[in-house]
């Protein structure tokens, strides 16, 4: 693994009483695409503002690129789309960019910051505050372009925007982890992190609840199972043995053995076992040699899966 770009070290924040972030250590390495994912209060944008130095930790060490994140050389190297909109009143949007590419050493050049708000040449001469919110939305992705940043941060970067702009949107985060920048964003979708992320951190009450592949982390909330029959036709041959006969007396204990099983329900003379891997399982179930017949696999859905989870991680007011 590539050195880390950025590195929380035994982090907290705290308001008042209240410890909004307690005590999480990551790192993220470069060109990575790190998906913060929770429900609302979790934790996520104040990580997201500590990791900008726009926050100062209560306790615990956060270095980016190796030094605080508030040194010019760092702010220098990365870009950021907070949630608030907010445009520069009275300029016009050139003249934004302009503005914005001035705090750079090597920023983009003033045609390609302009492409990439995706405004018609017409908009570029309008005044931001004029702009629709989606628009001010594609203006300051396009300015957090402006410094060619190594880090860009993206603070529910979707929120607001149609289908068709947040796809645009969505593309060009691919392009940039291509390119080998290293992205990171906060959401509330599971699919969106799913789809653009190699990496989820899930959040709740400001603290890591789960971090790994979208794979990894889907595995764990969604809903599987394996349902099958302990019909006793499979021994109505002529050769039953006793043993086999036995075997069919045991079976309710043998799936009661088996390893990996979260639940067990008997529903409509159907077995049904809720697992996290389905495929070891059934692997299990047939090196076991338990006489199942009418095996089904079914993975729940995952959106109600999430659903359920965020509904229960919700703070509680
Ligand atoms: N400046 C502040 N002063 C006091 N409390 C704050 C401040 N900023 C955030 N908080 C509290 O910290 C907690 C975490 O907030 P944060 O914005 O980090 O959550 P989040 O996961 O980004 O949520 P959301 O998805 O709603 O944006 C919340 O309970 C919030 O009320």
């Amino acid at each position: 693994m590539s050195s880390p770009v950025i590195k929380l070290e035994q982090v907290s924040k705290r308001y008042g009483n209240k410890e909004v972030v307690n005590n999480i250590s990551l790192e993220i390495s470069r060109g990575s695409v790190v998906a913060i994912l929770g429900p609302n209060g979790a934790g996520k944008t104040t990580t997201m503002k500590m990791m900008l130095g726009l926050s100062t930790a209560t306790s615990g060490l956060v270095t980016v690129l190796g030094q605080k994140p508030n040194h010019t050389q760092v702010r220098q190297k990365i870009g950021v789309m907070l949630q608030d909109v907010s445009v520069m009143d009275g300029l016009t949007v050139r003249e934004i960019i302009s503005m914005v590419r001035s705090y750079y050493p090597a920023p983009l050049h003033a045609d390609h910051i302009e492409e990439l708000t995706g405004l018609p040449p017409a908009d570029l001469n309008k005044r931001a505050e004029k702009l629709s919110g989606g628009q001010k939305r594609s203006l300051n992705f396009a300015l957090a372009m402006a410094g060619n940043p190594e880090i860009l941060f993206f603070d529910e970067p979707t929120v607001g925007l149609d289908s068709e702009t947040r796809r645009h949107f969505w593309e060009r985060i691919r392009q940039l982890a291509q390119e080998g920048k290293t992205v990171i964003f906060t959401t509330h979708y599971l699919h969106e992190a799913d789809e653009i992320a190699d990496r989820i951190i899930l959040f709740n009450r400001g603290t890591i609840v789960a971090d790994g592949t979208p794979g990894n982390i889907k595995a764990g909330i969604t809903i599987r199972t394996i349902s099958f029959s302990t019909t006793h036709s499979m021994f109505t041959n002529d050769d039953v043995s006793n043993t086999e006969m036995a075997s069919v007396v045991d079976v309710r204990a043998q799936i009661e053995e088996l390893p990996d099983v979260d639940g067990i329900e008997y529903h409509k003379d159907r077995y049904i076992l809720h697992t996290k891997n389905t495929d070891v399982l059934l692997r299990h179930l047939i090196e076991r040699g338990i006489p199942v017949s009418d095996i089904r696999i079914e993975t729940g859905q995952l959106d109600d899966a999430y659903a359920n989870l965020m509904e229960s991680m919700k703070e509680e007011i």
